[in-house]
């Protein structure tokens, strides 16, 4: 990044009539490593993009964050910084961005959503944790190696919380013949949905076509995946910072309207600031379901303004984060 502070960028700098003032580089500690079904994480890393528009006599300042998830996202962080940084001299066009920017200039320069009451996150419960406490509503990782380890844990879980509906999510792990045992030995009525339960998405729609209702996530999260209904498909998990532009998240949840299906806004564990904005999305997008954003708590530090509702964690400030490149900068060159 730190070249392109010898370009002068003026002219190119801005999105929707905000400018790019700065970008700073952020890294933060998860509460403990997370176990993705691509190998484990321990922090995330990510950019803050300070973003600044005149009105009148009135000056704004906003801030949009791009952290691409590792096994998640298509690009990495360096990607994302090469990509910004042709962005500025106007070898890139916003179209031409990968999603993490994307989400971060829409961020940063669409008309904010109002913050409403939203119902309460679906609580995530990893691979080998067991939960002191559910709400209404809980996310259970399923798709371990053996599938009666998933139905043993599955069944002891919702006996013990008879008032918990809930999420589970497979990540793609389970042949269709796993997913069919795991049907017949569980009580469906108790569960909303199985989040992409198949290694294929014909071995999805096959599922779904015996009745177990399914949810997409990964396979919506690609820019090219037209959407297409099926029987038994239930809901849309739509992970903005992987999405990419707002616009995306608007087709999809015009589809699953006009298909009455449930749109899911969640997580990527994304810092405070990003969190903000997804819980906004969520008012905006999908106000009365359950969002999948439980994936604040296991940030143990945050950005600039600490979250709501109030926690002890420590906040970085700006000074405190490294600064990649700085529109003022340039003018001084
Ligand atoms: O959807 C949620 O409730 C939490 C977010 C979540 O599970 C998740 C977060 C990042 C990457 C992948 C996933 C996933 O759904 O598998
Ligand atoms: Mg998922």
């Amino acid at each position: 990044m730190k070249n392109v502070r010898l370009i002068s960028t003026n002219s190119h700098a801005t999105h929707n009539q905000h400018a790019l003032v700065a970008v700073y580089r952020f890294q933060l500690t998860l509460t403990a490593p997370l176990q993705l079904a691509h190998g484990e994480l321990s922090s995330r890393h990510g950019l803050l993009l300070q973003f600044r528009s005149h009105h009148n006599d009135h000056t704004q300042s906003r801030w949009g964050e791009a952290s691409p998830l590792p096994g998640f996202s298509e690009e990495s962080l360096v990607d994302t910084e090469q990509a910004l940084a042709q962005w500025l001299t106007g070898e890139r066009s916003f179209a031409q961005l990968p999603a993490s920017l994307q989400f971060a200039f829409d961020m940063a320069t669409q008309p904010l959503p109002c913050a409403v009451n939203l119902p309460a996150s679906a609580k995530l419960i990893t691979t080998s944790e067991q939960p002191a406490a559910l709400p209404a509503m809980a996310k259970l990782k399923v798709g371990s190696r053996n599938v009666d380890d998933d139905i043993q844990r599955f069944n002891d879980l919702s006996k013990q919380y008879p008032n918990t509906r809930w999420r589970l999510d497979c990540n793609q792990q389970w042949h269709l013949q796993d997913a069919q045992r795991f049907a017949a030995a569980v009580d469906l009525a108790r569960i909303e949905f199985i989040e992409e339960p198949c290694q294929t998405l014909a071995e999805t729609q096959a599922l779904a076509a015996l009745g177990v209702p399914v949810a997409l996530d990964e396979t919506l999260q690609s820019s090219i995946y037209q959407p297409t209904f099926f029987a038994g498909l239930t809901a849309l998990v739509c992970k903005p910072m992987l999405m990419g532009a707002v616009s995306r998240l608007q087709v999809l949840t015009e589809f699953a309207r006009q298909h009455q299906l449930s749109v899911v806004i969640s997580g990527s564990f994304e810092s405070n600031i990003g969190y903000d904005y997804l819980t906004r999305l969520a008012a905006q997008f999908a106000p009365d379901v359950a969002p999948g954003l439980d994936t604040i708590n296991r940030l143990s530090c945050d950005l600039l303004t600490p979250r709501l509702p109030y926690t002890s964690l420590p906040c970085l400030t700006i000074d405190q984060l490294e600064c990649v490149w700085s529109a003022r900068d340039c003018a001084n060159d």
